[in-house]
């Protein structure tokens, strides 16, 4: 049963559970090949903002769950489709008998289909709360491969910490050195179609992504980083020119470096200081109300 409803009505009726779902950012995303499957091999930096969806779970007569934030309503018609009760019941399956029934609360504060992997996090989140709730855990690799079943960036966001991926995202390796960043997250809610985006890509085996061991200091990292590419950005600026136009916003504000984050159409910008991208965040939400300007830390890989 799907319904929509204020957290706070949730959290005030009993005691529950909670797990932030932290935004994906893609900082760099190489194409550098594709499987015979048809899926594509990319090289990824990843780092995740101090910002997200936020879950609630509590144990309840019958599962259950109710949407609220302000993306909720886009889900709220999905027919029992959210990734957050296929992780559920996924994980239900692997653990059996103890798993009791669960109403779950989601506040969807991140925007449907725009690269940064709201589902993908949301996923993770039930998986990790509801091991809380549930007093189970997994193996490592149980629980790996449960993620991958729900999404090629479930594992990244089982982490949520800065890391480079590789495969199709499930082959995973810390990033202890990276630093946060104080980010500008951007988005003109056209939704993008990621099948489409791949398909459209003009080479498949570009080069792969190249880091200097650990760079010292934030201006190497952006060096780095700005060295990087987004090969998805190309094909997606194609299918939707407001990408272009808000990458140009960012920087007119002020962002040191911007790019589109995994298949788009979300743009980040990175700021000197989180003043300044608080700063740029409310100019830009002034010029365009209607669009989606967030800002927020990224986490640092020490954290
Ligand atoms: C591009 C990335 C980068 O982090 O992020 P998002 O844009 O989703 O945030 C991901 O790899 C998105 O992976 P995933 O979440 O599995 O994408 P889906 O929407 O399920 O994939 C839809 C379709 O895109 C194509 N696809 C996806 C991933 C990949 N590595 N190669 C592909 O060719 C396939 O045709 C697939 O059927
Ligand atoms: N909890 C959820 N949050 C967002 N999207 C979801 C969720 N459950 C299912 N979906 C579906 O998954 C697709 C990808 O969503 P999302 O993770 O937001 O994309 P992206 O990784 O591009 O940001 C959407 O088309 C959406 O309908």
């Amino acid at each position: 049963m799907m319904s929509s409803e204020n957290r706070s009505d949730f959290s005030a009726s009993c005691s529950s559970i909670t797990e932030e779902a932290r935004a994906k950012i893609n900082l760099a995303l190489h194409v550098t090949g594709q499987r015979p499957d048809g899926y594509h091999l990319l090289d990824m930096l990843v780092t995740f903002a101090d910002h997200g969806d936020r879950l609630d779970f509590m144990r309840s007569p019958t599962d259950e769950l109710t949407l609220s934030g302000r993306f909720g309503e886009v889900l709220a018609g999905d027919g029992g489709t959210n990734l957050v009760l296929k992780s559920r019941d996924l994980l239900r399956q692997a653990i059996g008998t103890v798993a009791f029934p669960v109403r779950i609360h989601l506040e969807k504060n991140l925007p449907v289909a725009s690269g940064i992997g709201g589902g993908s996090a949301d996923a993770a989140a039930t998986l990790r709360g509801l091991m809380r709730l549930w007093g189970t855990t997994l193996s490592a690799e149980t629980l790996a491969a449960l993620a991958l079943k729900l999404g090629a960036d479930v594992p990244m966001c089982l982490e949520s910490r800065p890391l480079i991926a590789r495969g199709i995202g499930e082959k995973i390796e810390a990033v202890p050195d990276l630093p946060a960043f104080a980010m500008v997250l951007a988005n003109p809610l056209k939704g993008v179609s990621t099948p489409e985006v791949f398909r459209r890509l003009a080479t498949k085996n570009n080069p792969a992504l190249s880091l200097a061991p650990s760079p010292p200091q934030t201006a190497d990292w952006l060096a780095a980083i700005a060295a990087a590419r987004n090969d998805l950005e190309p094909p997606a600026r194609e299918l939707v020119p407001e990408i272009a136009v808000i990458s140009a916003m960012l920087e007119a504000h002020g962002a040191l470096l911007t790019r589109m984050s995994g298949s788009g159409a979300t743009c980040f910008g990175i700021f000197a200081t989180m003043t300044a991208a608080e700063g740029a965040a409310a100019a830009l939400h002034d010029e365009r109300p209607g669009w989606y300007f967030q800002a927020t830390e990224t986490v640092s890989g020490g954290a």
